[in-house]
């Protein structure tokens, strides 16, 4: 099959295209490379430059290509910026996957995963997150993506489509090096760069309700979720029809300050952390149930959280050499 991956320069999406190819699956990418990098799409795979807005050219790229299968990844993904500028986020990731949906369902693709987020769950009370748990979005970011998943399922359902939404937990890590994350946005990077410039990594608030006062998440290396992408894409390609909507985590929870602990390890840095207010909108715990990813995808998380810490921080080397101890 030809899988044309959206969002495929990106950090998400290099991984994605390097686990797709690595499963023997053709791929194409398409990506308006506002943030996606052209370096991160490998020498034999096309990168088709174009935003999915534009309706002619998602449709001349799904004939020309003879594509089979889309891949979704494409979207804006800062809960905080999407709060500043909800508009812009609407357009992006609602009607840019309208558009795209549009052209697929015109071209007769018959299969779709979408990238959803556990964003879409909001402040979940629960110790884990099933996929039937209430989704209550917080932001225009997660409104965005519970959005994308009703236009997904609709068309399914109206259409005959397959589809898989993955509701993708905390990403970190990387494949390899030049594959890193370069956005300094969530809490792996933001502790490197504190502690590259010599200052103390911070905690935003310690009088959650959890077993050390500080927030709880799920986190998954890239190329375990890289790998989900194959599962869904497989059992896609084998049950027509087919209506997935999957929760893509570990099912364990590592706390804010366990994280500091694990990357003053990896790093050779041992700088105490400083506990300042809480940061509005943070739920004390997001982890998920993993087990409908291993029913129905077959897929189950490899690495750990060191795992996770030490692929960033060989990304991290390389761009800022002068963050080494020792
Ligand atoms: O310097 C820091 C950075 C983060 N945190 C905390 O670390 C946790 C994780 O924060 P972050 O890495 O920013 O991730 P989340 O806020 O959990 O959100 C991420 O994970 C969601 C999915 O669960 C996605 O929807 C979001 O896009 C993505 O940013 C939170 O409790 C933060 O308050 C700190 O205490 N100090």
């Amino acid at each position: 099959m030809t899988w044309l991956i959206t969002g495929g320069a990106g950090y998400i999406g290099a991984h994605v295209v390097r686990a797709m190819t690595g499963a023997g699956e053709q791929a194409v990418v398409y990506d308006d490379l506002s943030t996606g990098i052209a370096e991160r799409v490998p020498a034999d795979v096309p990168l088709v430059t174009g935003s999915t807005l534009d309706a002619e050219r998602v449709a001349h790229t799904l004939a020309d290509h003879e594509v089979t299968g889309v891949v979704h990844l494409a979207a804006k993904k800062q809960v905080g910026e999407s709060v500043a500028l909800p508009l812009h986020y609407y357009r992006e990731n609602v009607e840019g996957l309208r558009v795209l949906l549009e052209a697929v369902t015109t071209a007769g693709v018959p299969s779709f995963v979408f990238s959803s987020s556990a964003a879409v769950y909001g402040m979940p009370d629960v110790p884990l997150v099933t996929e039937r748990t209430p989704c209550a979005p917080m932001s225009p970011y997660g409104e965005t993506k519970l959005a994308g998943e009703w236009l997904v399922r609709a068309t399914g359902r109206a259409t005959g489509l397959s589809t898989a939404c993955l509701r993708y937990f905390n990403v970190a890590g990387a494949a390899s090096p030049e594959l890193a994350d370069t956005g300094v946005f969530n809490i792996v990077p933001m502790v490197f760069e504190k502690l590259t410039e010599d200052a103390a990594p911070r905690i935003f608030g310690d009088d959650y309700d959890t077993p050390d006062g500080t927030c709880v998440r799920d986190y998954i290396h890239v190329a375990d979720l890289a790998e989900a992408h194959v599962a869904a894409a497989r059992t896609l390609q084998s049950s027509p029809g087919r209506e997935l909507t999957v929760n893509i985590g570990r099912g364990e929870g590592v706390s804010v300050r366990e994280m500091i602990d694990h990357i003053n390890a990896v790093t050779g840095h041992d700088r105490p952390p400083t506990v300042t207010p809480r940061r509005p909108g943070d739920p004390a715990r997001v982890v998920a149930s993993a087990d409908l990813a291993a029913t129905e995808l077959g897929w189950k998380a490899k690495h750990d959280v060191r795992d996770m810490i030490t692929s960033a921080w060989e990304g991290w080397l390389r761009l800022h050499p002068q963050a080494a101890r020792g």
